[in-house]
């Protein structure tokens, strides 16, 4: 058991190093010096994550600067995080586990090379418990299993290029990362660039604006043999950036580069796309993945707890599977719940446990707001908040703006009143709207029934999350 809790354990802190990459979007490379590199992570109890910090200004500028993004880039890591609750510590306790030592922090920005950092290879960014062997094959995904591991293998594919297409949850960043891992191992010269699409945004800007389009160019289009791309739903409304994405993704097939894109929606769903974007992802092989079926699920569960491991009874993976058929990340977060809790109690793993510890977890479905269902639509349609609320009548924002309507008055308990007043709308209009997508949703073929689905199920299941 020692052993068990020592693996999920050295898991979280995998989970909190790839939260703090997370964090380095957005600061100077001082600034996550001094504050993020500088954090602790001292544990996780299922919903709060509590980091040490070293003195009151250390917390005092992680309080007021950081925290909100903490939880949201936590939130990938630690699905149902939902706080962050920061403490002193004059040592790393985590240190002292390990050597004894006194925690130094690290010298203030700016901070200069050491001899220790001269031919230090960088960090991958990839997950190392995403990887083939981890990843459990059946109907659902075997397609997109199959083409991931011929890209990585270099064999000789029909298509150069992929792009994976799920729901939340699935497993499209696994296989990406998958594919990552492989080839970082097997083929060490291959160069190998994984990015979100939000990230490659950011660097975009940040290129222009330092009037270093040029270097941005030659990174993605000469330095990469695979580019590795994921949630490109991100590029929906973002005309300049997917001008330039052509421009790369033609370069890279030109020269027979391999690309793994990964999506929620098919590219010819993805709002605001240009033509000439839209045709290039429409060329790609699209591998969708599917929810998992209940042997499919079961692995899951046992191939999950043996890697922590954990022999878990088959009656317990049973009754997981059984239960929670969301996304797989959901049914991950239940069996960490189980483990967490058995291994801090010292009792063992039980059916009566798993009911319990579920339970709980599903108990905690909090009443869902209209604020909640605006970002979730806002996020599928590519549209802001302010143009959901706004006067605009473009075609791509109203439609938003009705199925939030729409959708708010099928999950909450709000007044036509309350929607109307939410969106800046009359009453009437509410009434009108929420007609106007019945009638859509009632017509075959619906394009906005495939959308309402996305929606719902992304509301839903971030709703499980807490
Ligand atoms: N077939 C599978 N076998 C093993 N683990 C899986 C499988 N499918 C999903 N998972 C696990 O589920 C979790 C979520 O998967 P992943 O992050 O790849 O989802 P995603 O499709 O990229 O989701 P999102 O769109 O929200 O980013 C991960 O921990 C992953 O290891």
């Amino acid at each position: 058991m020692e052993n068990a809790s020592r693996r999920i354990m050295d898991r979280m802190l995998k989970e909190w190093e790839a939260v703090q990459e997370g964090l380095k979007e957005g600061l100077s490379r001082g600034q996550y010096d001094l504050w993020v590199a500088t954090l602790r992570f001292l544990q996780f109890d299922g919903h709060e994550l509590v980091l040490g910090c070293r003195n009151a200004l250390h917390r005092d500028w992680v309080q007021s600067h950081l925290v909100p993004r903490i939880l949201t880039v936590g939130r990938d890591r630690f699905p149902r995080l939902k706080k962050v609750r920061l403490e002193l510590i004059s040592q790393d306790p985590l240190q002292e586990k390990d050597d004894g030592q006194e925690w130094q922090p690290p010298e203030e920005v700016p901070r200069q090379l050491s001899f220790a950092d001269v031919g230090q290879k960088p960090r991958s960014p990839f997950n190392p418990r995403f990887t083939f062997d981890q990843f459990v094959v059946g109907r659902s995904n075997h397609f997109a299993y199959a083409t991931c591991l011929a890209m990585a293998g270099q064999q000789n594919l029909f298509n150069q290029s992929i792009y994976l297409m799920a729901d939340p949850g699935l497993g499209k960043s696994h296989l990406t990362h998958a594919v990552g891992n492989l080839l970082t191992t097997s083929q060490p010269d291959t160069r190998v660039r994984y990015v979100t699409a939000e990230q490659f945004a950011n660097e975009m800007i940040r290129a222009l604006k330092r009037d270093r389009i040029e270097d941005f160019k030659r990174r993605y289009r000469d330095g990469c043999d695979v580019l590795l791309l994921e949630k490109v739903e991100f590029f929906s409304g973002k005309r300049k950036i997917q001008d330039e994405l052509v421009y790369t993704l033609d370069e890279l097939l030109d020269r027979g580069r391999r690309i793994i894109c990964t999506g929620k929606t098919a590219p010819q769903d993805i709002p605001r796309l240009n033509h000439e974007l839209r045709s290039r992802l429409g060329g790609v092989l699209v591998a969708p993945i599917e929810r998992p079926d209940f042997v499919t699920r079961k692995e899951i569960i046992q191939r999950k707890a043996a890697y922590d491991g954990v022999e878990l009874p088959m009656e317990v993976a049973e009754f997981l599977a059984d239960r929670i058929t969301s996304d797989v990340r959901q049914l991950e977060s239940c069996l960490v719940g189980i483990l967490a809790k058995s291994s801090i109690l010292g009792i063992p793993i039980t059916l009566e446990l798993a009911r319990e510890v579920t339970q709980a977890m599903l108990d905690y479905l909090p009443s869902l707001s209209i604020p909640h269902i605006a970002e979730a639509v806002c996020a599928n349609f590519g549209v802001s908040m302010e143009e959901l609320r706004s006067r605009a009548r473009h075609k791509q924002i109203s439609q938003a703006r009705q199925l939030a309507m729409y959708l708010c008055r099928k999950y909450t308990s709000e007044s036509l009143n309350a929607i109307a007043q939410a969106f800046g709308r009359s009453h009437s209009t509410v009434i009108y709207s929420l007609k106007k997508v019945d009638r859509e949703l009632a017509r075959k073929n619906s394009q906005l029934r495939k959308r309402m689905e996305h929606v719902a199920h992304r509301i839903e299941t971030r709703c499980l999350d807490g």
